[in-house]
């Protein structure tokens, strides 16, 4: 019987076959009908719930997925194990990687990264007078470049998440995190006292490889471009 999509293990890959990286969970939900408009199926297995697969072929025969983190989406793209990817712009700044373009906005995965702090202690200090403040945050260089921009040392608590509990368990005084509706900050008595940067979802490249296979890779930004236009 002929598989629609035979085992990578055993299906000899094309020359020049580019690997695009894909982040699971939110932005992976907002980006599949965009990646339908491109004519971009993945097979099957790519939205099982149960499949512990990580790589993934598609209906193009020189493209698979993988699926990875949103951070390690950046880290595979800019060392080049993928030519092309999709992560939120907050993961661009943080890493920096000059060895990643980013050609196109998706518009999708719309928040900021923003400074929030306990409601109680927002009207009691003036911020113009700190030198130092102690900041949890999964953004250490976003956290980091922002306070020194205003002449204050950030000594920053690097946490993966729930840094919305920092403060309160006394663990730092500001967090910087992603906001978008603002619930979670106001379920956890915070308030936001500044937007560092607004963040969407960016298509990204590996210059390297843009060089080495513009024509594979061109048509990738065009078609998604076409998608977003569309
Ligand atoms: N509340 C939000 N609203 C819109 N976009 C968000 C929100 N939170 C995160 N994002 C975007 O989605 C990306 C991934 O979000 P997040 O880091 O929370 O990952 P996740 O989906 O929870 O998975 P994981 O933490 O396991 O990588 C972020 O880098 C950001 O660009
Ligand atoms: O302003 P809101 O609409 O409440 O969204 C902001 C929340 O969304 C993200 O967390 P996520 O739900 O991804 O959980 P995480 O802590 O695992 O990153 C982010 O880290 C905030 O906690």
């Amino acid at each position: 019987m002929d598989l629609p999509f035979p085992d990578l293990a055993t299906r000899p890959r094309a020359e020049g076959g580019l690997v695009m990286a894909l982040p699971k969970g939110r932005i992976l939900k907002q980006l599949s009908p965009l990646l339908a408009r491109a004519g971009l199926e993945p097979e099957p297995d790519f939205t099982s719930e149960s499949s512990r697969k990580l790589r993934f072929t598609t209906n193009h025969p020189n493209l698979d997925l993988i699926r990875v983190r949103s951070f390690d989406v950046a880290t595979f793209v800019a060392f080049g194990a993928a030519q092309i990817g999709v992560c939120g712009a907050d993961v661009l700044m943080e890493h920096d990687f000059p060895e990643i373009y980013a050609p196109l906005d998706l518009r999708i995965g719309a928040c900021r990264v923003s400074v929030a702090e306990p409601a109680e202690m927002v009207a009691g200090e003036d911020p113009s007078r700190w030198s130092t403040v102690t900041v949890a945050t999964k953004y250490p260089r976003i956290a980091a470049r922002h306070f020194a921009a205003r002449g204050i040392q950030a000594e920053v608590v690097h946490l993966n998440g729930a840094m919305e509990l920092a403060p309160a368990m006394g663990l730092s005084r500001l967090i910087v995190d992603l906001v978008q509706t603002g619930a979670t900050l106001a379920a956890n008595g915070l308030v936001e006292t500044e937007v560092i940067a607004p963040v969407t979802s960016r298509l990204i490249v590996n210059r390297t490889a843009l060089k080495t296979e513009p024509e594979a890779i061109g048509a990738w930004i065009a078609r998604l471009r076409a998608a977003l236009d569309g």
